[in-house]
This record gives C-alpha cells, structure tokens and sequence, in this order.
C-alpha cells in the first residue's frame, strides 16, 4: 500500500525537521518566496561522486603503482578518456585487468581522499535556501566493496544524516533533478531527455576535450559554483 500524504510529509519531517518541509528558523528566507512575493524555484542539485568529491584517478594511481611497481603506468597529465581500464588496456592488453583489480580491492573507495574543497561546497549547497543536493554515483558491479564503501565514505566526511542524501545508480539519466555536476563527458542511458543539465567538472582525463563537449564546465571547486546554481533559478 501507497504511504498517505500526511505518512510521507511526516516521514520527511523527521528526516529533516527544519529544513524539508520549510520552516523558518532565521529569517524570512527560506519561506520559497523572493521579496516581491514570487516564488523562489527549488533547485535540486546532483552531484557525482568519483572524480568531482572522492580522487579516484588519485587513489587509483597510487595504488596501482604501489602493488604493481614493475608494470607501466600511465601518469595522470597523460590520461586520455574517462575509462582508466581502457586506456591500460591500449597500453598493454593485460594491464587492464591489473587495473580492475585496484578498485575491485577492500578499502580502494572508502580511502579516496577529497577532492580539494567538494565536501564543504556541497556542505554549502545543503544549507542554502530552496536547495535540495543529492549525491549521485554509480557502483561498480563488482558489489562486494564498493556500495557499503561509498556510504562509509559520504558518512565519514558528511556525518551519518548525509546519507539520506545518497542516491547509488547504474543509469543517472532516469533521475530528476536541475544540474548534475560529473566528470563523465558522456552519461548515456534509458533516458533519452534527462531532466538535469550536465555540468563537466573538469578531471584529468577530460580537460583536453575541446568544442567536442557541449557542455558548461565547473573548472574545479574554486570554480563559480554558485553562480552555476543561480542561473538554474531562473
Ligand atoms: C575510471 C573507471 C571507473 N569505473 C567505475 C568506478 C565508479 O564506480 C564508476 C564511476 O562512477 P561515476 O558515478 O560515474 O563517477 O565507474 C570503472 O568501472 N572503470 C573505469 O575505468
Ligand atoms: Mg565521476
């Protein structure tokens, strides 16, 4: 059976008493009115996880080079194409495999380092008025790991409440939301028309894509993030 209304307006507000259903605590701000009276449209924000909060490429190369220290490696300036395997592969057809194994391993994405300055951007974004943020990642589907370690990892940089926040998915194109900031030039799946604009953050591997990408950038989290928000108010 369907929850009521009243058992979903509940459920959010205990979930988040203050701040989902719009009670003011402060000011007259988060009311979803602007001064003139109009309603302030509410942004929800989708922001990837590997590659623009956790250093995946990073912890990627650190690792491999400290378990595979006799093998060739490819130098982050040198990274070409969002998929690590791939470019290992074409630099020697078994090193893709070797590489796999990095990010399938215990630990790989629950000791990602933060990339510099995502975490309080985001912390940010979750107080401001008429903002809903959302992590959104995709696992791998080698699942031993990596689900229970990408939790670990939101609640062990944005506190146990954060995980409400977490949306794990395979395919971001059939979640709904206003922007979606990830390093991926290219998120393909069953939906053709995702609700979001795609925002590239930029990465190692996809900063030398030129004209080719038709999408706005956030050039690290010192970029204007803010201004990216406002002009999705609109
Ligand atoms: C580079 C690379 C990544 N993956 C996996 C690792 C992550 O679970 C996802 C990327 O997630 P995001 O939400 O798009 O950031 O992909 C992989 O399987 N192979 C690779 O080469
Ligand atoms: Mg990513």
């Amino acid at each position: 059976m369907l929850p009521s209304t009243t058992t979903r307006i509940l459920g959010s507000f205990l979930r988040d008493p203050f701040k989902r259903i719009g009670v003011n605590m402060s000011s007259s701000s988060n009311t979803g009115t602007t001064a003139s009276g109009k309603r302030r449209k509410r942004l929800r924000v989708l922001v990837d996880m590997d590659g623009v909060l956790a250093d995946f490429e990073g912890g990627f190369l650190r690792k491999y080079r400290d378990r595979y220290p006799d093998e060739p490696y490819i130098p982050l300036e040198a990274r070409r194409g969002f998929w690590v395997s791939a470019q290992y592969s074409q630099l020697r057809s078994d090193l893709c495999e070797k590489a796999i194994s990095i990010w399938e391993s215990k630990d790989f994405f629950s000791e990602l380092e933060p990339l510099p300055g995502g975490v309080e951007a985001v912390k940010e974004m979750a107080k401001m008025d008429n903002t809903d943020v959302f992590i959104c990642t995709s696992p791998i589907k080698h699942y031993e790991h990596c689900p229970r370690e990408k939790y670990a990892w939101v609640e062990k940089h944005f506190g146990h409440d954060f995980l409400e926040q977490v949306i794990l998915t395979r395919d971001k194109t059939v979640v709904s939301g206003d922007v979606l900031i990830d390093d991926k030039p290219d998120i393909l799946g069953v939906e053709p028309k995702p609700s979001w604009e795609h925002i590239l953050f930029t990465a190692c591997h996809n900063k030398h894509l030129g004209n080719d990408c038709p999408h706005r950038r956030l050039l690290s989290w010192d970029d204007d993030w803010r201004a990216v928000l406002d002009s999705k108010r609109k």
